[in-house]
């Protein structure tokens, strides 16, 4: 069942892509991990083929002839084909196909994921806190979903616990990268809450303005604690080593967050 050729490529992916998830990954069980590594190569693909990057990496190697909305429909329908069993080229549909061969989960989550790139590929803007969320539901919710069922949770209070951890973690997320993303044209931060500080899409990311932003953030990254504190809620029903992988990812994107907190403007120095 464990195929080694993708789980080497996937292992390389995860190290590339995520310094924080390649570590607590390795807590999961061997089974586990696999079905995780899978899942983050899809996913990898998935944000690079949009990004037009490489693990994360923006690359100048890469042809930016392709429509973005071109590539998404192809993302769909690569990952349809996938879903019904098409023989597949790309290892990252074939790791997918490797998690839907031994464990069956609800495939439309993967499609509700996907719906979170059109919103980036459509440049959406997120004028209230709710539209905020929303986007995070898609990107990383979904996410949080799929690894629960991949884990064998079935309880809906324990894979809204997932589903909130995924959350939270894109609420980091969109906290550190708030300056970078400005530069690929995106803001995931509410309009409303800049509009509160007499900032606009367009100029939160000046030197100037850094005090006012990092006073949007703030109030960000307290969403971000609720999502953190109610994902812990039935962290005890699980199998313990998927517990330690939990709670080691936990706390590693969590201490982002807090690192925010403790530079306050002059977070955005450096990547933390
Ligand atoms: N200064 C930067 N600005 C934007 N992206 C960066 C920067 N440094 C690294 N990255 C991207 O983040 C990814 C991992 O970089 P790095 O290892 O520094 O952070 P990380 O701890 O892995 O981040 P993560 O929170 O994603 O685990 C890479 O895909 C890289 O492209
Ligand atoms: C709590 C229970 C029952 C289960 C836990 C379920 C899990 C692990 C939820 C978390 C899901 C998850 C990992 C979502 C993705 C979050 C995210 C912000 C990914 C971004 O990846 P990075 O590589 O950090 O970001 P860049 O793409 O910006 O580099
Ligand atoms: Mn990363």
């Amino acid at each position: 069942m464990i195929d080694d050729s993708i789980l080497k490529l996937a292992n390389k992916i995860i190290k590339a892509g995520s310094k924080s998830f390649s570590s607590a990954i390795k807590l999961f069980d061997p089974v586990i991990r696999y079905k995780v590594l899978m899942l983050y190569a899809w996913c990898r693909y998935c944000d690079d083929v949009i990004d037009n990057q490489i693990c994360g990496n923006r690359s100048k190697f890469l042809k930016k002839n392709v429509s973005m909305k071109h590539k998404l429909k192809i993302l769909r329908i690569k990952t349809k084909r996938a879903c019904i069993g098409f023989k597949m080229k790309e290892p990252a549909f074939l790791a997918l196909q490797k998690i839907i061969s031994i464990h069956s989960f609800p495939v439309h989550l993967l499609f509700e994921h996907l719906d979170g790139f059109e919103m980036d590929v459509m440049e959406r803007t997120y004028i209230t806190l709710d539209e905020t969320l929303g986007y995070c539901y898609h990107v990383a919710g979904t996410i949080g979903l799929i690894i629960a069922h991949l884990i064998g949770v079935k309880e809906k209070d324990t894979l809204n616990c997932a589903r909130n951890l995924g959350i939270a973690f894109q609420l980091t997320n969109i906290s550190r990268d708030v300056i970078d993303d400005f530069y690929v044209g995106r803001c995931y931060l509410p309009l409303d809450w800049l509009r509160n500080e007499g900032l606009n899409k367009s100029n939160f990311v000046l030197a100037e303005n850094r005090k006012k932003l990092f006073k949007v953030v703030t109030r960000i990254l307290d969403v971000a604690e609720f999502y953190y504190s109610s994902s812990l809620v039935k962290l005890n029903t699980l199998p313990l080593r998927s517990t330690l992988a939990i709670v080691t990812s936990w706390s590693i994107y969590r201490e982002i967050g807090i690192k925010i907190r403790k530079y306050k403007h002059k977070a955005w120095n450096k990547r933390q």
